[in-house]
């Protein structure tokens, strides 16, 4: 399988001060990568310096074959973007926008990249329904569709299923799971260790100040640090 990212000792912070450092990890075509970490130990820094949104302060993360533009990010749902007042349509077709170079008008490859993205999501029929008007999964999926249509091979999601009741995060995951058995590579940030247990391929553990875990989910189930993480977690959602 063809290396996608590799983030090769890198130190994450803001303004010469480190939240995390040690970050070691790779992700290759067709992995599903669940980030988890407590509160505040640099999961969304993470993300925006994979996003080339934030230089890293040390190391360096290189992309290999698909270019950091290629891609699709789903972001934290806020509230602000729940009441977006445009059809589902407009929103899914919206990702395709700056693909292939700056061009204002959709073609007619966006066009029909659109139609088979919502179809594979069982969205096609709510195309012409306003977004706000939809129930939390259903928007979960419009934004997937989107983040699909700005790029094929990686999906970048954070948080994907907050907010959702039970069914709908189960759907989700689902889904999720049936695009990255399309290979499409996945990397999802969770506090969710169940589902990082029963979907991920690899793991990437990070806590306050350094790398805790990097491999394998098999290894991570098996080791100390996935059993507490395990025991604790399940412990509270039990509760
Ligand atoms: N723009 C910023 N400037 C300075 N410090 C920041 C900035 N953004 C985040 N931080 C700090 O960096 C640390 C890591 O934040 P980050 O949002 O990456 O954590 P996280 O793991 O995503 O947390 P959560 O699980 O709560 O989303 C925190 O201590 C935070 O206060």
């Amino acid at each position: 399988m063809g290396k996608q990212i590799e983030c090769k000792n890198c130190t994450l912070g803001y303004e010469g001060v480190a939240v995390t450092e040690g970050i070691n990890f790779t992700v290759s075509s067709g992995d599903y990568l669940c980030i988890l970490g407590e509160n505040g130990s640099g999961k969304s820094t993470l993300i925006k310096a994979l996003l080339g949104l934030k230089p890293v302060m040390s190391g360096e993360i290189e992309w290999a074959e698909s270019k950091q533009g290629e891609i699709g990010y789903l972001p934290q749902q806020t509230l602000v973007q729940r009441d977006f007042p445009a059809s589902v349509r407009e929103i899914v077709m919206s990702g395709c926008l700056g693909k292939g170079g700056f061009h204002p008008f959709y073609r007619k490859e966006d066009k029909e990249l659109a139609d088979k993205t919502m179809t594979q999501l069982g969205i096609k029929d709510l195309e012409k329904r306003c977004y706000r008007e939809l129930s939390g999964g259903q928007q979960q999926r419009v934004l997937l569709a989107r983040a699909l249509c700005a790029a094929g091979k990686i999906l970048l999601l954070d948080e994907p299923v907050t907010g959702l009741d039970p069914k709908a995060q189960n759907d989700l995951y689902e889904l999720i799971a049936s695009l990255n058995k399309g290979g499409i590579t996945i990397i999802m940030v969770s506090h969710d260790i169940h589902a990082a247990v029963r979907y991920a391929s690899h793991v990437l553990h990070i806590g306050s100040k350094k790398q805790l875990f990097f491999g394998t989910k098999e290894k991570y189930v098996n080791s100390r640090l996935g059993q507490s993480f395990i025991l604790t977690e399940g412990g509270e959602e039990n509760e």
